[in-house]
């Protein structure tokens, strides 16, 4: 395997960003790490184990994490991330991933949930995505996603066909779904994710506040917005100026919106990182992080039963901490 540097601290210093950048550049840290758990299906398994202990190490009750299964294969021509081919396809690596996740949602008493990734340069894999989700649509995946770099779409300023299409499907089929738009892209790929692919989630979403009338449009929808404060600074998405980061205006305006990690490998933290970006740089009160929780609760992809019990669950808590601090 070639790695940078020569210890876990060395290689820890090239996939941790720490200068802002452009979103390009941020996904470009993918190829330092992914190739040496691409294709190995026991390597896979134990990151999904691990990804519950630390979910759990930083008090979190319940996850949706997404992830593209392709990405983690190398049974295609053109493997993304491995050398050469191998054997293992997306299904081995979904199965893998639910092993680990089983397994950790156990050992370490939590709940986590996956969305499958259809990836923006590649619309070829998205059928096959669309047919994994509901393939094991009771087996923990949720939801479908499209990730990737909005920029790449800019030509035309529109999603492929293909995406369009298996979104299209996913909701005539009663699969959730969340898309990654307005990032860095524009407020279009915002519209377009709503109103041409169903979203009822979108990754990120700031730039949608470049276009005040699908901006209202979309906050009167209940549209939810998945924010990822470190992140969004990282890949330059916001403003330099953290007081004028879009989920201040998104709390100001009662917008759906809740906070969120953005590949924590990469931006050195976990959930509790960003809550310290949201009071210290952003200026959010606890409040309104509290409520962004509860929103995010409400936007979860569960069945209604298990979201009305984790919303409870919530409110006991927040309520609990209330009154200790009182005493
Ligand atoms: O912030 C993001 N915007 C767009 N794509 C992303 C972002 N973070 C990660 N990925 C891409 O989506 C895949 C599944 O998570 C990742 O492997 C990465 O390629």
């Amino acid at each position: 395997m070639s790695l940078p540097g020569s210890s876990v601290e060395e290689l820890q210093e090239h996939l941790t960003i720490t200068d802002r950048g452009s979103l390009t550049e941020f996904l470009a840290v993918f190829a330092i790490h992914m190739p040496v758990i691409c294709g190995d299906l026991e390597a896979i398994e134990r990151v999904a184990y691990e990804f519950c202990e630390d979910c759990s190490n930083d008090n979190i009750i319940y996850c949706e994490a997404r992830y593209c299964p392709h990405l983690l294969a190398n049974d295609m021509e053109n493997p993304f991330y491995a050398d050469t081919k191998g054997n293992v396809s997306p299904l081995e690596v979904v199965k893998a991933v639910n092993r680990g996740l089983k397994k950790g949602c156990v050992d370490f008493n939590i709940k986590v949930k996956t969305i499958l990734c259809c990836m923006r340069e590649r619309p070829e894999w998205a059928q096959e995505i669309l047919d994994l989700c509901l393939k094991f649509k009771d087996q923990g995946v949720v939801a479908i996603d499209l990730a990737g770099d909005e920029n790449l779409d800019l030509k035309d300023i529109k999603s492929h066909d293909e995406h369009l299409r298996v979104f299209q499907e996913a909701e005539w089929l009663g699969l959730s779904r969340t898309v990654h738009a307005g990032e860095n892209g524009p407020a279009e790929i915002v519209r377009e994710a709503v109103y041409d692919m169903h979203a009822q989630r979108l990754g990120h979403g700031y730039h949608v506040l470049d276009d005040e009338t699908l901006y209202k449009a979309v906050r009167e929808k209940g549209v939810h917005f998945e924010a990822c404060p470190v992140s969004s600074h990282m890949t330059g998405s916001v403003s330099t100026d953290w007081t004028k980061h879009p989920i201040l205006r998104f709390a100001r305006d009662g917008v759906n919106f809740s906070v969120n990690t953005d590949d924590p490998l990469l931006i050195g933290g976990f959930l509790s990182s960003e809550y310290e970006t949201c009071t210290e740089k952003i200026g959010l009160s606890l409040e309104q992080i509290r409520n962004a929780n509860l929103n995010a609760a409400r936007a979860t992809f569960l069945p209604e039963d298990e979201k009305q019990s984790l919303l409870k669950q919530l409110q006991e808590d927040y309520e609990k901490s209330d009154s200790s601090q009182g005493d």
